[in-house]
């Protein structure tokens, strides 16, 4: 496309491209070369307060218009996900270290996402109800909540801001969005553009580039968001979980955390079947993915043959530049993740994991690495890994992998491999998590249905019907049409 958007390197608010006034600025990087893609002016607290002033007001005007007005602006956004395939996916590679096999799904997603919220205007239902009260009649008004706050990481910054942003606008909210710093553009500034091009009024959608630690608490204690939807770590969530409940604001939460993905496979699977959904649902974005698989258990029955098959195939994966279509395996987003995925493989060695598969660390190139003989207690069986490593886990039998796979506090997505499907289902129905897939990978999301975890993985569900409750909420007004007899 000749046109390619530019002028990223400040703030939108206001529906205006505006210089951020912190004295702070962030360098975005490319994770895999390390040439620096820009650098931006960080936002203030000043700033701050007028993306939530300005999206405060228009709120108003844009929840009044039509649902068709609405669902207009999300179709013309979604033609210009097509007309920019390219220009996107070739952002989400540069500023993300996302493979073009990645970059590609996660376009499809946010895409996907917004074609579901173009419906959405038309899918909101009032109802009324029957009234004990003589001439009272019981209307329930189901409405937009007002403004979002919305929080996204860097690992799917497009679909991950996206899967909020868009639901939220069509159902008649205003949107202000706090993308991670590494992945300002992908995360929030493109989708800016986007909208701004599919004509979203001034001060609907806005755009903050913060530092965490200088507007993150603002952001959440602020007056005038009524949600804030935040997709990231456990320890994040739960600090923003305590300020949104239990500020001078009081504000709900929709929360999508960490995970720890078990991934089992019973005595009667197919196992060439699971291998190779176990190698896509580990290395795809290096890991670093909330679904992706984070423990791989297999009956002992069928373990040496599994981890044969699966060690076999996970060295033929190409691990280098993530423009390249071949490269499955590409950079991990910054040094500090290279460094805690660099003490995790040091902690599964000096557990007494077996080394199955392992390789040298360039850059940001982490290589995948495989663990065996690995034990529940073990640092890589109890944490988030979020990178190209995993562990694998023996069973004793059917009883001894669903222990095995409870055996977290996260209860997120899941995956369980079985030749009979209804002893799958029967297995998946004992998992505690939100999504369990039945001979599948873990890592699957679709628009229409719900997504979202249980236990320390969060709160609340993404996606169709279950964004709709989200992001409205319920008024009852009754009518009272005669005069009423009160007892004073
Ligand atoms: N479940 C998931 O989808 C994800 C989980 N993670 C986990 O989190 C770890 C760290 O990744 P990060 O992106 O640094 O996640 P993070 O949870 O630190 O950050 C996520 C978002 O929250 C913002 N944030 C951080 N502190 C905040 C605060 N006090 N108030 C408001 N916003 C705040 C960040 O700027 C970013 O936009 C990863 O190693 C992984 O284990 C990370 C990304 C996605
Ligand atoms: O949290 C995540 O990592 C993640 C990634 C891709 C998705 O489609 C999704 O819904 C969540």
């Amino acid at each position: 496309m000749s046109n390619t958007y530019t002028g990223f390197e400040r703030q939108f608010i206001a529906g205006e491209w505006s210089e951020g006034s912190s004295q702070r600025s962030v360098e975005v990087n490319n994770p895999y070369s390390g040439d620096t893609l820009l650098s931006i002016g960080l936002a203030d607290r000043a700033d701050l307060d007028r993306a939530f002033s300005a999206a405060e007001k228009a709120q108003v005007e844009w929840a009044a218009r039509g649902p068709s007005e609405r669902s207009a602006v999300l179709k013309r956004a979604v033609e210009i996900f097509d007309e920019r395939q390219e220009e996107i996916i070739d952002w989400l590679i540069r500023e993300s270290g996302s493979t073009r096999l990645k970059a590609t799904i996660e376009w499809s997603s946010a895409r996907g996402i917004t074609q579901e919220a173009a419906g959405m205007p038309f899918r909101v239902h009032g109802t009324t109800q029957p009234s004990d009260i003589p001439g009272k009649e019981n209307r329930v008004y189901r409405g937009p909540l007002g403004v979002v706050g919305v929080i996204s990481p860097w690992n799917f910054p497009l679909h991950l801001s996206q899967r909020s942003i868009a639901p939220a606008l069509a159902l008649g909210n205003a949107v202000v969005v706090k993308p991670a710093g590494d992945t300002p553009v992908t995360g929030g500034l493109l989708i800016g553009k986007i909208l701004e091009e599919a004509g979203v009024p001034a001060g609907v959608f806005n755009v903050v580039v913060g530092a965490g630690s200088e507007i993150g608490d603002a952001f959440v204690e602020h007056r005038v968001p009524r949600l804030i939807s935040f997709t990231g770590s456990t320890e994040v969530g739960r600090g923003i979980g305590r300020a949104a409940s239990g500020g001078q604001f009081i504000k709900n939460v929709a929360l999508e955390l960490g995970g720890n993905s078990p991934f089992v496979v019973l005595d009667d699977a197919d196992v060439d079947q699971a291998v190779s959904a176990a190698v896509t649902g580990k290395f795809l974005h290096q890991g670093q993915i909330c679904m992706a698989i984070n423990r791989i258990i297999v009956d002992q029955s069928v373990y040496d043959d599994f981890v044969e098959r699966f060690v076999a195939k996970v060295k033929t994966l190409q691990v280098g530049d993530p423009g390249d279509i071949a490269t499955a395996v590409g950079p991990v987003i910054n040094p500090k993740q290279r460094e805690g995925l660099e003490e995790k493989i040091a902690t599964a060695r000096k557990e007494g994991a077996t080394v199955l598969l392992d390789g040298e660390i360039h850059g940001q190139l982490v290589p995948p690495h495989v663990f065996g003989d690995v034990t529940p207690d073990m640092d890589i069986s109890r944490e988030e890994i979020f990178g190209p490593l995993v562990g694998i886990q023996k069973a004793r039998d059917e009883a001894h992998a669903l222990e095995l796979a409870n055996d977290t506090e996260y209860g997120l997505s899941s995956a369980v491999f079985s030749g009979d499907l209804e002893r799958g289902v029967r297995f998946a129905q004992g998992i505690q998590a939100g999504m369990t897939h039945v001979n599948d990978m873990p890592v699957n999301d679709e628009p229409h249905v719900p997504f979202g975890g249980e236990k320390n993985s969060g709160l609340g569900r993404f996606n169709g019907d279950w964004a709709i409750d989200e992001f409205t909420t319920d008024h009852w007004i009754s009518v009272q049409h005669t005069p009423r007899d009160y007892p004073f």
